[in-house]
This record gives structure tokens, sequence and C-alpha cells, in this order.
């Protein structure tokens, strides 16, 4: 971006467009990123809404392309200013293996950087997870922790594992030259659980729920928290980073942050409720309907069962120990970090998130009648 023309003309490349953030990344972009002349798109699954994009101003380039074949990431990093590096497997209901999940984490991640050296592009964001730091395996509380905050971060299961290794990837990077002999210089956001339209697990519980006659029932105690960010904000967030990465290069990279904004800190239940209760569900009883060790005792039966059933079909429910574990531990951030760095602030409030996702679930339900 050296000189003032191409500063106006920008290349923009996002991985893993076509997925839940992704496509808000996306749209983000094209609303908030003046300077943007061609974006991106690279997925290994291609949505038809791109059509829709192609007839603005900017140039949308739909590429449909996996990031364990690297020469398909050179190619489509090739003349890219910035890469916003989102794509991933998200799978911690034992769909993928876990030689997958590090394929296309890891080395996916690796052939990124990779292609970002060889090509000459000099600014890569990666979309971390909250993941990366906890909860860990010893279901230790992250009470409104923030990125400095000691924690011990152990991690078994295979997707924080590929997501730790990932990041660790982007953070060493920084500062790596790239063709043309400019340096490297990178940043990972790491997203709570985020929520917001195009929310594919809401969908699926709102869907348990309405096959329970309307009814969810408490598992969870109320007293632990869970970590949410509105898709909206992590978008911006995104959007903010990669904007902020040249001018700011020696405060941002190499950095992590935390995605946060003003949504409520609740369970993991009674936050999905805010959206749930207005489709017309309810959650029965205040306290756990039934008690921990039993749920754990259902959780390991639903992973022996994924295990016996995997040569002939896929098992794979929402309750396993590993979503158990999570759902049941603390995980909540406090934080000013992103605005202290790049001048964050949530773009949506929370009244507006809440709005949102509770008319896209609305609007899902009807179109599902
Ligand atoms: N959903 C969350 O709550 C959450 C929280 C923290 C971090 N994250 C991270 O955010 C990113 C996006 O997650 P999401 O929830 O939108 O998931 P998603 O599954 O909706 O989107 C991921 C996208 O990556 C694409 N992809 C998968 N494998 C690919 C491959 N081999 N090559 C190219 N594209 C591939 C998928 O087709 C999909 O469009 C992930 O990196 C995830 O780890 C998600
Ligand atoms: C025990 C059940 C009773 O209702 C509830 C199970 C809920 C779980 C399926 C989800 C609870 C916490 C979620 C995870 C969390 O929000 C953060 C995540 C980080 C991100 O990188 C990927 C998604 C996820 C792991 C998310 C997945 C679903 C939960 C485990």
């Amino acid at each position: 971006m050296a000189d003032s023309v191409q500063a106006q003309k920008l290349v923009y490349l996002v991985t893993g467009g076509c997925g839940f953030l992704g496509e808000h990344v996306v749209r983000m972009l094209l609303q908030r990123e003046p300077r943007l002349h061609e974006l991106r798109i690279f997925d290994l699954h291609l949505g038809s809404w791109l059509e829709e994009l192609k007839t603005g101003t900017v140039q949308v380039t739909a590429i449909q392309g996996d990031v364990t074949q690297a020469h398909e990431v050179a190619a489509a990093t090739a003349g890219a200013h910035v890469v916003i590096h989102t794509a991933g497997l998200v799978d911690v209901f034992g769909r993928a293996s876990p030689k997958t999940i590090h394929e296309v984490n890891v080395q996916g991640t690796q052939n990124v950087i990779e292609a970002c050296v060889q090509t000459g592009t000099r600014f890569l964001v990666y979309t971390s997870s909250m993941e990366v730091v906890g909860p860990n395996i010893k279901g230790h509380p992250f009470y409104r922790g923030n990125e400095d905050t000691p924690y011990e971060a152990v991690h078994r299961h295979p997707y924080p594992c590929s997501k730790a290794l990932a990041e660790q990837l982007v953070l060493e990077a920084n500062g790596r030259e790239v063709r043309g002999g400019l340096p490297l210089v990178t940043c990972a956001l790491r997203p709570t659980g985020i929520y917001g339209e195009g929310h594919q697990i809401m969908r699926d519980i709102y869907h348990q729920g309405l096959r329970l006659g309307g009814r969810l029932f408490r598992a969870i105690p109320a007293s632990v928290e869970h970590g949410r960010v509105y898709v909206g904000n992590v978008a911006w967030m995104h959007v903010l980073v990669a904007r902020e990465l040249e001018q700011r290069a020696a405060l941002m990279g190499g950095q992590v942050y935390f995605c946060y904004d003003k949504s409520p800190y609740k369970s993991y239940e009674d936050f999905n409720m805010e959206f749930l209760r207005p489709c017309g569900l309810r959650l029965v009883g205040t306290r756990p309907l039934l008690p921990y060790w039993l749920l754990m005792l259902l959780a390991v039966l639903n992973a022996l069962l994924q295990w016996l059933l995997r040569p002939l079909l896929l098992y794979a429910p929402l309750l396993n120990p590993y979503t158990l574990a999570v759902a049941n531990t603390t995980f909540t951030v406090s934080t000013n970090k992103a605005q202290r760095h790049f001048g964050y602030e949530p773009l949506f409030s929370w009244e507006e998130s809440r709005t949102r996702t509770i008319r896209w679930m609305q609007a899902k339900d009807s179109s599902a009648q």
C-alpha cells in the first residue's frame, strides 16, 4: 500500500467467506471499507447469495477452493493486500476426524501464512477462538478475564488444540519477510461464543425445543456464565483490525484480541432464551432438572454410541462430554484492549443485536412452516 493510488484500491481476501461469520465479514467489508476495490471470497462451498453482491461497484470474486491445498491458497492470495483468514472446521461434536480438523485448521493456516510470504501480502488477520485459552480440561473458571489474565490453558479436544496451534503459527509469523522485502503483520481475534443471524447451533436448539413441545429443560446452573458476542460486532472488529494494521503495525502486530461487546453475562441456556422465548419456547426449571453426574453419564453414553455407530452412520448430538464441560464452566471476558489499540467500539448495541437475531429466528421459523 505504498503509493496513494494503491491505497484507494485495496484487494481483500476472505477465506471461509461463505460461513456464518465469514458472510458477515464479507457484507461488513462491502458496507464499511470504502477503499475496497476487489473482494475475493474463498471457500470450500460457495453460497448462492454471492451472486447478489456482484452487482455493486466492488469487484466480487468467488473462489471455490480448499485451504489445505497450498497452491489454491497461493493463487487466491496473489495480489491481495489483506487476508482475513476465517475458514476453519468448527467441530466439537465428533463429526470430523481429529486428522481432518488438524489439516484444515492448522495446515490450512500454515498454507495461508506461506501464501502471504510467497506472494507479498503484508497483512493477515486470523479468526482464532476463546477456546485457545479455555475452558481448560480441569474446568477452571475464567471469570471476566482479559488477554493478560493468567489461566492454565490445557486442551485435549482436537478443535481447541488445532485453534491454539494455528494461532501460535499466526503470531510467530508476525515480522516474517514477505516477497518484496517488507515484514508480514499479523494478529489474531478470539471470539467467545458467537450468536446472530445464521447461527446454526441456535437453530438446532430451537428445533429441539419444538420437538419437545415448545420446552427446553434446564441442564446447566444459571450461575455458570458463558461469554457471547454478536456476529455483527465480531465482523466489525475484523474489518477495523484489517484497516488499522498498517498504520499501527508496531502496536498491533503479533497481538491477540478477545472479541467483545455489550451482550450480557448469562448462562448458555439463559442467554439463548433471549431469542428463543420470543419465538415461543420456554425454559423449564430454575435449577438443572438432572444432577450433573447423570448428565455426564448421558454425555458419555452419547460418545460411546457415536463410536459404536460410526461404521454405519454419523451420530453427533449436541451433548457430549466436551460440550457439557464447556457449557458447564464459566468463561467470560471483560477487556478494552481492542478499544485501546485500534479504537474499537461495538457497532451494534445489545438491544439491536438481540432484535436482529430474533427477527432472523422468526423469519426462519415462518419459512420453515
Ligand atoms: N461460531 C463460533 O461461535 C466461533 C467462536 C469463536 C471462533 N470461531 C471461529 O470463527 C471461524 C468461522 O467460524 P463459523 O462459526 O463461521 O463456522 P462456519 O462453519 O460457519 O464457517 C467456516 C467456513 O469455512 C469453510 N471451510 C471449512 N473448511 C474449509 C477448507 N478446507 N477450505 C476452505 N474453506 C473451508 C466452510 O465451508 C465455512 O464456510 C472459525 O475459524 C472458527 O474457529 C467461531
Ligand atoms: C449441555 C447442553 C444443555 O442445554 C448445552 C450444550 C451446549 C453446547 C452445544 C454449546 C455450549 C458452549 C458452546 C461453545 C462455545 O460457545 C464456544 C465455542 C467456540 C468456538 O470457537 C466454536 C463453537 C464453540 C465451541 C461452541 C460450541 C457449542 C457449545 C459447546
